[in-house]
Parts: C-alpha cells; sequence; structure tokens
C-alpha cells in the first residue's frame, strides 16, 4: 500500500516540505557512532561497491551479504566485493550479527530482500536504504524494534567514489523514517553512515522520506536523464538530417553535455550562459523559453503522477510483468542512430562545444529552471530541488561523456532508467514540430555571424531573468558553501 496516499494532508505537507541544510559543525563527531559496529551492506552494485569502499576508507567496518546463487556463480557482484578484500557471506552468515544493514539492492528487489533479511536481524539493528521507494510507494512495513534510516547520494554511484577519492563527497539527503525510530537514535546513525561516504564535506540535507522519493524520482525523469536521452536523439538526428558529419554529429552529442554542463557546475545557468556569445545567448534564451512551453505540461504530468502514486503503481505493473516496457525500451535506446554512432576523431574545443551546440544549452536551461520550478511548485524544498536538477546535471553529462546513452542508463538505478525512457518517449514526438523549425546555426556549426552586435536593453533584460531565477538564488549560496567546505579539508 502506498505509504505516502495513506497519510492525512498535514503530514504529507509536513514530510514534503521538510529539508534542512545541516551545519558542517553537526558533524564533529564524523563516523563515531558507527566505529567497531559491524556493518553489513546487501549488493554491490553502483551504490553498494562504491558507498562500501568509501566507508572502509573511513575506519568502518564493511563486509556484504549476497545472495546464495551470486557467490556460488560468483557473479559481478561476488567479484566487486571479493577483488576489493571484502569479507562476503550468505544472508544467514553475516545479517544475524549486523548493528547496522545497507540494503543497497535494486528498488524492485526491495520487497523481497528485505523480507528475507528483516527475520534475520539483531534485536535493536537499523536497516538503512539509499533510496525510500519501498518505504515510501510500497509501504513496508519494518519491524518495530528496528531503527529505519536513509542516507541517499544525489549522484551516481560511480562519482560517489570519484569525489571521495578527491578528497571531498556528494550531497547527500539523510532521513529517519517516522515510524522506525525505537531508540530515538535514527538521525546519529544517518549522520554517522554520511560521514562515512564523504557526504558531510559537500552538504547533507535533513530530509524525509517522502520528500526523497518524490524529488529524487522527478529529477531522474526529468532534466537528469529524460531530457539528456531526448536532447541527445534530437540533436543528433537533426543534425544528420542537415547535412552535417555524422562523426562530429556524434562527438558534439556525446560530450557536448558535461563541457557545456561543466559551466552550470562552476556558476549556474548564469555562467553557462554567458559562455556564448552574446547574440547565441539571446538566441539560447528564446529556444529555451519555447521549450519550457512544450515541455511544462509533461514535467507536470510527470510530477503529478509521481505525487498521486500513478507513477509507482504503473512501474510496479511493469515490475510484474517482467519489465517488459524497461526492456523494450531500453533495446530501442540502443538501436536509435545517435547510440550506435561513432564520434569522429576531430578536435573540438571547450568553446566551440558552446558556440556549436545552442539548443544542447537550451535543453539545458529549459530542463534545470523546469525541473526546479515544477518541484517547488510541488512542496519541495527549494535547496532539495536545487539538488535534484541543476547540481546533479553534469555528473549524469558525465556518463554519456563515458560510453553514450547505455552508459547512463546502466550506471543510475532501474527505477531512473525506467522513468529516463517514460519521459524521453513521451518527449521526442512532442518535440517533432519544434526540431523541425532548428537549423544548424543552433545544433551543429554555430551562428557564423559577421559580427556580435546586440541590442542593449534587450541583452540587459535577458541577464537579469536568467541572473534572478529562483535557483540562480539558491544555487550561488549552495555552491558558496561546498567552496567553504572544500577549503576546510
Ligand atoms: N545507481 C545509483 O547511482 C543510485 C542508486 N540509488 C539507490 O541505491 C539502491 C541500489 O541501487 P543500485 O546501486 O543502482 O543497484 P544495482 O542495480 O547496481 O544493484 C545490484 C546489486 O543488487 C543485487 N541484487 C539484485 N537483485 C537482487 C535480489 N533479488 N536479491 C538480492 N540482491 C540482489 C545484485 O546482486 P546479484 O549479483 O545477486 O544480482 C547486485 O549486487 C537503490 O535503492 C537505488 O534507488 C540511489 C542513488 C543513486
Ligand atoms: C539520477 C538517477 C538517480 O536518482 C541518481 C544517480 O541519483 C538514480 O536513481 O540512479
Ligand atoms: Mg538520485
Ligand atoms: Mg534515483
Amino acid at each position: 500500500m502506498n505509504y505516502f496516499n495513506t497519510l492525512p494532508l498535514r503530514v504529507q505537507l509536513q514530510q514534503l516540505g521538510k529539508c534542512r541544510f545541516m551545519d558542517s559543525a553537526e558533524f564533529a563527531d564524523g563516523v563515531n557512532k558507527l566505529l567497531g559496529k559491524k556493518i553489513v551492506i546487501v549488493g554491490c552494485g553502483a551504490q553498494g561497491l562504491n558507498q562500501g569502499l568509501n566507508m572502509r576508507d573511513s575506519g568502518l567496518d564493511i563486509s556484504y551479504a549476497l545472495r546464495a546463487e551470486a557467490i556460488a556463480e560468483k557473479r559481478q557482484s561476488w567479484k566487486n566485493a571479493s577483488e576489493n578484500g571484502f569479507n562476503v557471506g550468505t544472508y544467514e552468515d553475516l545479517i544475524p550479527t549486523a548493528d547496522l544493514v545497507l540494503n543497497l539492492t535494486p528498488d524492485k528487489q526491495h520487497t523481497a530482500v528485505v523480507k528475507q533479511v528483516m527475520p534475520l536481524m539483531k534485536q535493536g539493528a537499523c536497516l538503512a536504504y539509499s533510496h525510500g521507494f519501498n518505504i515510501v510507494e510500497e509501504g513496508m512495513q519494518i519491524r518495530d524494534d528496528l531503527t529505519v534510516i536513509m542516507v541517499a547520494p544525489k549522484c551516481p554511484g560511480s562519482e560517489v567514489r570519484e569525489e571521495y577519492k578527491r578528497g571531498f563527497g556528494v550531497p547527500t539527503l539523510i532521513a529517519v523514517h517516522p515510524e522506525n525510530d525505537p531508540n530515538g537514535d535514527g538521525l546519529e546513525i544517518a549522520k554517522a553512515y554520511a560521514a562515512g561516504t564523504g557526504g558531510h564535506r559537500a552538504g547533507v540535507l535533513e530530509s524525509s522520506f517522502i520528500a526523497e522519493v518524490k524529488s529524487d524520482l522527478m529529477g531522474e525523469q526529468t532534466i537528469l536523464c529524460g531530457v539528456l536521452q531526448t536532447g541527445s536523439i534530437l540533436c543528433y538526428n537533426r543534425m544528420i538530417e542537415k547535412g552535417v558529419d555524422a562523426g562530429y554529429a556524434s562527438k558534439l552529442v556525446q560530450h557536448g553535455w558535461e563541457v557545456i554542463s561543466e559551466g552550470l557546475k562552476h556558476g549556474g545557468i548564469t555562467n553557462m550562459m554567458d559562455r556564448l556569445s552574446n547574440p547565441a545567448k539571446l538566441v539560447a534564451n528564446s529556444l529555451a523559453a519555447e521549450l519550457k512551453d512544450i515541455m511544462g505540461p509533461l514535467f507536470q504530468k510527470h510530477m503529478d503522477d509521481i505525487m498521486s502514486g500513478e507513477f509507482s503503481r504503473v512501474m510496479m505493473e511493469d515490475w510484474a510483468n517482467d519489465d517488459i516496457n524497461l526492456l523494450t525500451w531500453r533495446e530501442q535506446t540502443g538501436e536509435t542512430a545517435f547510440e550506435k554512432s561513432t564520434a569522429g576523431s576531430m578536435d573540438i574545443s571547450e568553446q566551440e562545444y558552446y558556440d556549436n551546440g545552442i539548443l544542447m544549452a537550451a535543453f539545458l536551461k529549459a530542463g534545470v529552471e523546469l525541473a526546479f520550478e515544477t518541484m517547488t511548485d510541488a512542496g519541495i524544498i527549494e535547496e532539495s530541488a536545487y539538488y535534484e536538477s541543476l547540481h546533479e546535471t553534469p555528473l549524469i553529462a558525465n556518463l554519456i561523456g563515458r560510453k553514450k546513452l547505455y552508459e547512463m542508463n546502466k550506471v543510475i538505478s532501474d527505477t531512473a532508467e525506467y522513468g529516463c525512457y517514460l519521459f524521453s518517449h513521451a518527449a521526442v514526438p512532442l518535440l517533432e514540430d519544434f526540431m523541425q523549425k532548428v537549423d544548424t546555426d543552433v545544433i551543429g556549426k554555430g551562428l557564423q555571424l559577421q559580427d556580435n552586435n546586440v541590442d542593449n536593453a534587450e541583452l540587459i533584460a535577458v541577464n537579469q531573468s536568467i541572473r534572478n531565477h529562483p535557483i540562480e538564488i539558491v544555487g550561488r549560496r549552495l555552491r558558496s558553501y561546498m567552496t567553504a567546505m572544500k577549503k576546510a579539508i
């Protein structure tokens, strides 16, 4: 049963709005609360392996409980754990002595995994998630004596590790399930767990299972994965129709997202748009406005379906139907012209990605702003909406840079992959007429103007509207905290 839908509106609103940016002083105890405790991670995939590596490097005692078949068949999860020198065992071997069990298996498996793990857990232990779908959307009931917490990195697993190795971390949401905090120390455990992953160095939001689930689903379906997939397919196809060299088009799209969104990472939408020439900025701004008009209702539909539980109901139907939609969409994505293309060996300078990728900058601006606006309209707090849109976009773009859409969809969770396909299957046809009007001046070849003259008044008005968008205001503040914390290390 959908837990969120069982709550009175008053509690729904209070939980959705729960979001407090924690002070770094609150992490002064680091991992102490978990030192000497037995931590067992169930599953050794994208999050499981990388969180475990970080936590072990932070001095914690980590082992992996895998299903017996995975051990017997020496599956990838077994290789991940044992080749990295971790102790690996079955649930029966490891769960009964665990103080903290991290359930880092795919969301689809959570009910089955928790039903197997829970009876083995010792009295008073703690169960942790990195995404609250099982609790919020499936209403999983956890034994009364167990504490239930969430530590959700706002980032793919691979980057959780990379940032830690750089001496930093990734922004993280932590929460305690209000139904399961029997000893009143859930928050202390979650803080120590977040410190173990390095998340406290980048910024931690004390939030709720509900706010995490509703915002995470929205971010991944729309800007983070859905818009990047949609934009990749459309931009590549249009360049081919317009006679742009296929190798160039492939490279521009594959690497353009990460290069252009690097501008977002450093200085938000303002900086990304400032990297364009003045005439290109005005063009990108008006393309973004058109994209927002066209895609706005689709963003709202995704948010509404996530809030009502319709999205999770339909996805769970697919789970029960052997993932037929997920697998069909995955195969179709592999067959798209962009995915089958090969990037050319030509050099494309950083500036050229901006100059010839004006439409990609417009997709990023439209997608980030729409995701932020739609989430905050639905009651998600601005800080959380910022992490789920602008902050995480460059991290996902890096995955496309590595191995196109395949890599992105492999590294993200199955839940995110399903939502990404759902969005892009609706968005690609929706943007068909818009794409017919765009030419190589905005994607592929650049404006190629003789001079960069613009009207001052128009430029000032556009600059002001970009800089004063609420995501830019909260973004400037959050990025300043991150810089401050980085220096403190
Ligand atoms: N992917 C990401 O970057 C992010 C994920 N999350 C959340 O983290 C959690 C883990 O996701 P993710 O890391 O993507 O998961 P993965 O798909 O990478 O997890 C694979 C692991 O789960 C195990 N597993 C699969 N099915 C079962 C099962 N039925 N019983 C027991 N173990 C099973 C696999 O073992 P085996 O070898 O036995 O198949 C493998 O070890 C999810 O809640 C997700 O929403 C949160 C933020 C980002
Ligand atoms: C963006 C997708 C994600 O939510 C994530 C990497 O944060 C996921 O579920 O994989
Ligand atoms: Mg996420
Ligand atoms: Mg997710």
